[in-house]
């Protein structure tokens, strides 16, 4: 869907993008998590064709970019730094003027497919209220359906969230899960950790512009070996296992071992008291700590 081979762009002196090599699969919801100023606005811009590279190149549903960019647009929907509209006319009206760009269908087909995206959008009972009168996460909406006009197969989002209360950021996520099932691969860049983590399937993470990590949620957070244990009789376990302990916090003990299941049915069988006991996984927040050191704090963990 997406793949980049060596992006980059330079301002001067400063490398805002730097040798990025970025693969998105079809069916994706990818998340492209950076701290403020990382360069994910310049990417994603560059993916649009919106920006030149200084150097590399881009490959959109199996187009170059910028070069084939006119025959890709069509079938990509894109929401860049808040989404632009005319705000004394309606939100019915500001999607007829994006969809009249181009579009040489009857007027009922065009009023059908508005009506068709506002309810995707979860704004069917829009009223005729100037644009001006809604509230950020109806704008970032609106901006949406628009950007379903043409019944993209990708999606491309700066920061989608951007200003959004918590039950926006919510609403969103619903939206964005939804038309991901329905057959529409997300791009979406975030500098918050949770968002991604409870959106994306697959992540790219970038620091000073230069991609640390990318891989697939699954694969970063699977079991890491280790199974933690907490246990009234913690000192009786850690003298048992002594071989396979491998840290321990209190009464909280980190254990070598693949199968938290076996472990548990030979601690009870030994008559030790098991408080809780699960196999350990990273969080998103310790994988990009691992993947990007200590300047990693940037990026903001909290979504509300
Ligand atoms: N047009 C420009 N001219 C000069 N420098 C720029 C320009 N656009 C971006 N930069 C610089 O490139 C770097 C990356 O900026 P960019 O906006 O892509 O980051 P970002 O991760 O999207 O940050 P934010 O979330 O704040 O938008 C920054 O240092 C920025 O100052």
């Amino acid at each position: 869907m997406i793949t980049t081979r060596a992006l980059t762009k330079r301002y001067g002196s400063i490398v805002a993008v730097n040798a990025v090599d970025l693969q998105v699969a079809e069916g994706d919801r990818y998340g492209f998590l950076g701290p403020n100023g990382s360069g994910k606005t310049t990417l994603v811009r560059m993916l649009l064709g919106l920006v030149y590279p200084t150097s590399g190149e881009i490959t959109v549903l199996g187009e170059k970019i910028p070069s084939r960019a006119a025959r890709v647009l069509p079938q990509v929907g894109s929401l860049i730094e808040g989404p632009a509209a005319y705000p004394y006319l309606s939100g019915r009206r500001n999607l007829a003027l994006m969809d009249a760009a181009g579009s040489r269908d009857s007027r009922k087909a065009r009023r059908a497919r508005i009506e068709e995206v506002l309810e995707q959008v979860g704004l069917a009972g829009l009223d005729a209220r100037p644009v001006k009168a809604y509230s950020l996460g109806m704008r970032q909406r609106l901006g949406i359906a628009g950007a379903l006009l043409r019944k993209p197969r990708l999606l491309i989002l700066d920061e989608p969230t951007n200003g959004l209360d918590p039950q926006g950021i919510h609403e969103m996520r619903d939206l964005l899960i939804a038309l991901n099932q329905a057959g529409t691969t997300v791009f979406l860049s975030s500098h918050l950790l949770s968002e991604i983590e409870q959106l994306c399937t697959r992540v790219g993470i970038v620091d000073r512009g230069n991609l640390v990590l990318e891989d697939d949620l699954t694969a970063l957070r699977a079991p890491t070996g280790r199974v933690v244990v907490e246990s009234p009789d913690s000192d009786k376990i850690a003298e048992l296992l002594n071989g396979q302990l491998s840290d321990r916090a209190g009464d909280q003990l980190f254990i070598k071992h693949t199968d938290a299941a076996e472990l548990n049915a030979w601690l009870v069988g030994e008559g030790l008291r098991i408080s809780s006991i699960t196999a350990e996984r990273l969080s998103l927040e310790q994988v990009v700590l691992a993947a990007t050191g200590p300047g990693a704090d940037r990026i903001d963990g909290d979504a509300s």
